[in-house]
């Protein structure tokens, strides 16, 4: 059974459609990434499954119950949002059973629940402390403790760690990621993040413009993009796109763009590679390697930028006209302008069809 399944939502602001018949299911268990770009309707989503908003027409189940139309505090979910929401002037022990208390649960089984979160999330030390008292880790692990005493059957998460500095987040992400590990529930999961998405989520929904480009786990989601749109929001450079066409030669199927001719024989085409057909070949920078210029390679560039990062380089390319970027080991840094030779491994390109920006 899906913990929730969600069939033919359709969400409006006064006339504007914000989700149109979307579908979902989420299965028991699962760590599902809602992802996608400021304003695809992310939140909208997870809010008609929290009941904190109105949906217009479609079915929303939780653990085999229709809450569509159900009140919040009877959807059996518990839910954590970006600014925290705590009430001042209580303390953490106060915060974190506040929603048991107005249910009438009893006081021994309060005691239990906040003592198990308490215990989870390392809060022990801090039940007599308020808000206030707390660094911004310490006050989101208190929102997510609140959510967890509910013993909800799925948990809502809203951009939960944005407010965090980068060094908070990173932890904080990890002590998510643990969480579930030992608690197995369901959990649902919006970022605009994609480091977060590709850490956490057993899948991602890659959303845009209210609709789910592609829901996949996260290893499938970079390799395999259905689209343009879902290869280039993942990856940071994101993935190169040259425009060519497919050509046919001596059984051979070939991608010549201005800058690289790549042999693409060995492509799961979906569909069958026509002659002339202008496509899109999509290679992520740490598949392509830059090459010595007398080498066997697919082309040639000048190098315009080198971005040192650490562990590795990002070396920009200008292969006649096109921008390529190139990701290889710290120790291989070039100088700039200098003409060098690239080779695109052709086992990882992804190609789209140029017109409807569909993977071929
Ligand atoms: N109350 C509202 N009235 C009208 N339009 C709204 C309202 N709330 C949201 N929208 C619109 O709905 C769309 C989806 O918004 P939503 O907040 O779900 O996006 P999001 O993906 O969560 O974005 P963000 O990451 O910025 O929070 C946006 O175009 C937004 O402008």
């Amino acid at each position: 059974m899906s913990s929730v399944c969600i069939e033919d939502l359709q969400v409006r602001m006064g006339h504007v459609s914000i989700l149109e018949n979307l579908r979902l299911k989420v299965d028991e268990g699962e760590f599902l990434v809602l992802l996608g770009p400021s304003g695809c309707g992310k939140s909208t989503l997870l809010h008609s499954i929290a009941g904190l908003l109105d949906v217009h027409d479609g079915r929303i189940e939780i653990a085999g119950e229709d809450v569509t139309w159900a009140d919040p505090k009877d959807r059996s979910i518990g839910m954590v949002f970006q600014s925290y929401a705590l009430y001042p002037t209580m303390n953490v022990e106060r915060n974190m059973s506040f929603g048991l208390r107005i249910n009438g649960v009893p006081k021994d089984e309060i005691a239990r629940r906040v003592k198990r979160a308490a215990d989870i999330l390392h809060l022990g030390e801090l039940l007599q402390r308020k808000p206030s008292q707390l660094s911004g880790g310490q006050r989101q692990r208190v929102a997510i403790g609140r959510a967890l005493v509910r013993e909800a059957a799925v948990f809502l998460f809203d951009e939960p760690l944005s407010n965090l500095d980068a060094k908070l987040r990173t932890e904080l992400r990890r002590e998510l990621k643990q969480l579930h590990k030992e608690l197995r529930s369901t959990m649902i999961y919006v970022t605009h993040d994609q480091v977060e998405a590709m850490t956490l989520a057993s899948r991602i929904a890659v959303m845009k413009d209210g609709r789910i480009q592609q829901i996949d786990a996260p290893a499938t989601i970079y390799h395999r993009p259905v689209n343009m749109f879902v290869a280039g929001f993942l990856g940071a450079p994101g993935m190169n796109f040259l425009e060519g066409q497919l050509e046919r030669d001596h059984g051979r199927v070939l991608f010549r763009s201005a800058c690289a001719t790549v042999d693409v024989s060995g492509y799961a085409f979906q569909h069958t590679a026509v002659h002339g057909a202008k496509t899109v070949l999509g290679i992520r920078p740490e598949h392509i390697t830059l090459k010595a210029l007398n080498g066997a390679q697919t082309g040639s560039a000048r190098i315009s930028l080198v971005e040192p990062m650490g562990a590795h380089l990002v070396t920009w390319l200008d292969a006649h006209g096109q921008s390529l970027a190139v990701q290889s080991a710290a120790d291989q840094e070039m100088p700039p302008d200098q003409v060098v030779g690239f080779e695109i491994d052709a086992s990882k390109v992804s190609l789209f069809d140029a017109p409807t920006q569909q993977r071929l």
